[in-house]
């Protein structure tokens, strides 16, 4: 799409069978995906199956509760780090990172605390957590799809939903001096979506520039996380991505993390490595102990950058 830097995919196709002129535009839609998860790992998506209003409500909703003054926040503080801190969390002062944000698991998660107020916010947010997961299951078969993988391959390997999380995110206005909102990163999951207001400041790194991923309504930005990453051996690319904050306001936005259970295993597939005779590039580890490696970076910001954990802990060195 002009001036957007990144692909606009339409999922329309995906949500009605439509003969052969259906399986045209999947087609398209699939090369358009394959294209830029090899190359960045980031594209939006429209016709996504989550309705504007309740995206709009939702984030006129969490500019409401990031208003309030900070003894109503920190009433939702959360009770327990583990498995990540469901609730109202602010960074602490010597993180890198100016933003506040309010943690979810999937609706009636033994682990959420849902803000009291403003009163409809937590039907809005379980309504769209349920919606997000499913354009999520979507999206994870499309790219079993572009992956060459066996039906349903990433489904039966990722069946269980209780790990998915959403952050409602408010960052602040940037000063005079840095407007750094989110650093420099890639998601620890499969698949992340983010929906944001009119402010704009995500921008994705493609080709070692900086491309903004200006704001477009009714779109869901897409990007691949650490999980398929090491899973296709590299093949498909975890997006790297920061946010910059504007001079004059706060920013509004949605991160939905489409995850995996702790338990699991991750390690390049055979179709990726041994079948096609290419070395792992990634040894094996436990999904939640990489998740709490992430964590502690937010928890514990170390004081160089270099120390921040991400998937190259894992790399094999060639
Ligand atoms: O707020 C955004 O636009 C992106 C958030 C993000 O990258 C994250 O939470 O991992
Ligand atoms: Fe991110």
């Amino acid at each position: 799409m002009a001036g957007s830097g990144i692909p606009t995919v339409d999922l329309s196709p995906f949500f009605s069978s439509n003969g052969d002129q259906g399986d045209k535009e999947k087609k398209l839609a699939m090369d358009a995906i394959y294209q830029s998860c090899s190359e960045h790992g980031f594209f939006r998506i429209v016709n996504h199956g989550v309705p504007l209003d309740l995206m709009n409500r939702a984030l006129q909703l969490s500019k409401t509760f990031f208003e309030y003054p900070d003894d109503e926040k920190l009433k939702c503080s959360p009770v327990s780090a583990a498995p990540l801190p469901a609730g109202y969390t602010r960074h602490p002062q010597n993180s890198p990172d100016r933003n506040e944000y309010l943690l979810l698991f999937p609706p009636n998660s033994r682990f959420n605390i849902y803000p009291q107020n403003p009163p409809e916010f937590r039907e809005v947010l379980e309504e769209i957590f349920s919606h997000l997961t499913r354009t999520g299951m979507l999206v994870e078969s499309i790219l079993n799809e572009c992956l060459g993988l066996p039906p349903n391959f990433l489904r039966e390997y990722n069946q269980d939903r209780s790990w998915d999380f959403m952050a409602a995110l408010r960052y602040f206005p940037a000063t005079k001096v840095e407007n750094n909102g989110i650093s420099e990163h890639e998601d620890g999951n499969l698949i992340t979506f983010v929906f944001q207001d009119e402010v704009g400041g995500l921008e994705v790194l493609k080709n070692g520039e900086w491309i903004p991923v200006t704001p477009v309504e009714d779109t869901i930005v897409v990007n691949v996380g650490d999980v398929i990453q090491v899973l296709s051996n590299k093949k498909f690319k975890s997006a790297t991505h920061r946010v910059v904050r504007s001079e004059e306001r706060s920013r509004f936005s949605y991160a939905y993390f489409y995850n995996l259970q702790g338990d699991k295993w991750v390690e390049p597939l055979s179709q990726f490595t041994k079948e096609i005779g290419e070395p792992p590039k990634y040894r094996g580890f436990q999904h939640k102990e990489y998740q709490q490696l992430r964590m502690r970076n937010k928890t514990h910001p170390p004081s160089r950058p270099e120390d921040v954990i991400n998937i190259s802990h894992y790399e094999i060195s060639t």
